[in-house]
């Protein structure tokens, strides 16, 4: 018999009666002080392919490596005697109120992670008050999600099938189960070159080799949840196990252009975010096309590898569209600094990947939850030390360093803080 994912929560009025030492989950992710603590222990609890999978980027991991840098070589600027009374982390994205300025990005085969999968990100972001995103290559079907959650904002992930009916198919379900808004992803018409992947022959479903086997006897706990949950219902899985790029080459279309954005624009009456872009020229196609929102991102670093870092392609994406169209930024968001850092640098919200991943993969829901909970609390301190008590306070008075400065006239806030 498989059994059913519990929600934890409900077991959590009896959890207070468990010493904490005993409830080894807890205790692991209590001591994890920063989203690169839940990074040493998902990668100690999850066999290896999974983890690169996730910590990897594209051939050398230049973009991977220059996404971090780029955040560190930045710096914040502290206001002395603007001593805050509270700080509010709320905005609004997408036509939504979220209680923190970021939101979960999509992510393909997430139950790899963690057994728990999208229905721990969907509820740890609920409780949050915060968007979850789900991919069009997920573990669990979008009605799945939408019943774990039915009090989140739930945004779904495209990808262009060649198939255009089972696009449709999806885009049909997606309006019907409550997902509001739809992020197109343009940056993976084939996928990037992963050479962890290659060496690990990480494929979907794991292939049960002699390394798969000893690598089980380090991590129990995670094969134990991997074995004895639901797999996926999800029609975009295969059963025999293939490599990521065969996968995606059979069903993604590599011919993915414009046209087939206006098709997508046509078919979805919901709001419509284009994720990938980094260039002046896209953005504004974009635009035109009828896009009401774009994602500026290179995917973490995944895709096409030396692509500029988001931080860096911020101000010229900015300056094409102006500064009413809604700009969402990802790609090396690991702290709730380099939040605060996009947010100053002219984007409205953020998403997180990895970090979010490296929750999950630490503890499940409860691990996304302390991602969050960290975040949240790097994102007031940095507020409250430089003197911003809301999300609109923050802007480019506030920071120095940035790769390309923000363009002249097109900055949010356009005043400093009253005070
Ligand atoms: C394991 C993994 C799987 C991903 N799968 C998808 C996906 O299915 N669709 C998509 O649009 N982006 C996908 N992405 C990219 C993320 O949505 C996001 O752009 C990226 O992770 C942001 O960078 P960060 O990991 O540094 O936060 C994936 C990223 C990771 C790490
Ligand atoms: O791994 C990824 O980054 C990604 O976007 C993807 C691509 C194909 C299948 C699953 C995820």
């Amino acid at each position: 018999m498989k059994r059913r994912l519990p929600d934890w929560s409900e077991l959590r009025p009896l959890m207070t009666f468990v010493p904490p030492r005993l409830d080894r989950v807890a205790a692991r992710l209590e001591s994890a002080a920063d989203v690169w603590d839940l990074r040493r222990i998902a990668k100690r609890v999850t066999p290896a392919a999974p983890f690169d999978y996730v910590d990897g980027g594209a051939l050398a991991e230049r973009t991977l490596r220059r996404n971090r840098e780029v955040f560190a070589e930045v710096e914040l600027l502290p206001r002395i005697l603007h001593g805050v009374d509270s700080v509010d982390t709320s905005t609004t994205i997408a036509g939504s109120r979220a209680a923190l300025p970021f939101g979960i990005a999509p992510t393909g085969y997430t139950r790899l992670m963690h057994a728990e999968g999208e229905i721990g990100g969907v509820r740890a972001a609920t409780r949050a008050r915060i968007p979850f995103t789900l991919s069009t290559m997920g573990t669990r079907s979008l009605e799945e999600v939408a019943q774990a959650a039915p009090d989140s904002t739930r945004w779904f992930q495209l990808y262009l099938w060649k198939d255009r009916e089972r696009s449709l198919d999806l885009l049909r379900r997606a309006e019907a189960a409550g997902y509001d808004t739809l992020l197109v992803t343009v940056d993976t018409p084939i996928t990037g070159l992963r050479l962890r992947d290659a060496r690990n022959g990480l494929a979907i479903p794991p292939r049960l080799t002699l390394s798969t086997i000893l690598d089980a006897s380090y991590r129990p706990g995670w094969w134990f949840n991997f074995l004895t949950t639901d797999p996926p219902k999800y029609a975009s899985l295969s059963t025999t196990s293939t490599t990521l790029a065969e996968l995606t080459a059979s069903m993604f279309d590599p011919t993915l252009g414009f046209d087939d954005l206006r098709w997508i624009r046509e078919q979805w009456s919901g709001r419509l975010f284009v994720k990938g872009v980094l260039t002046a020229e896209d953005a504004r196609q974009s635009a035109s096309l009828g896009a009401d929102g774009l994602i500026v991102s290179n995917h973490g670093g995944r895709q096409l590898d030396q692509a500029p870092p988001s931080l860096t392609a911020l101000s010229e994406v900015r300056e094409a569209v102006g500064e009413d169209m809604e700009i969402i930024l990802d790609s090396g968001i690991m702290s709730g600094t380099d939040v605060v850092t996009a947010l100053c640098a002219g984007a409205d919200f953020v998403l997180i990947g990895r970090a979010y991943l490296y929750g999950l993969m630490a503890g499940g829901r409860r691990g996304v939850e302390r991602v969050i909970e960290l975040l949240s609390a790097e994102i007031r301190t940095a507020m409250g030390l430089m003197g911003a008590a809301t999300i609109a306070d923050l802007g480019p008075h506030l920071v120095r360093g940035l790769p390309v400065p923000p363009p002249a006239g097109v900055v949010r806030p356009s005043s400093e803080p009253q005070r």
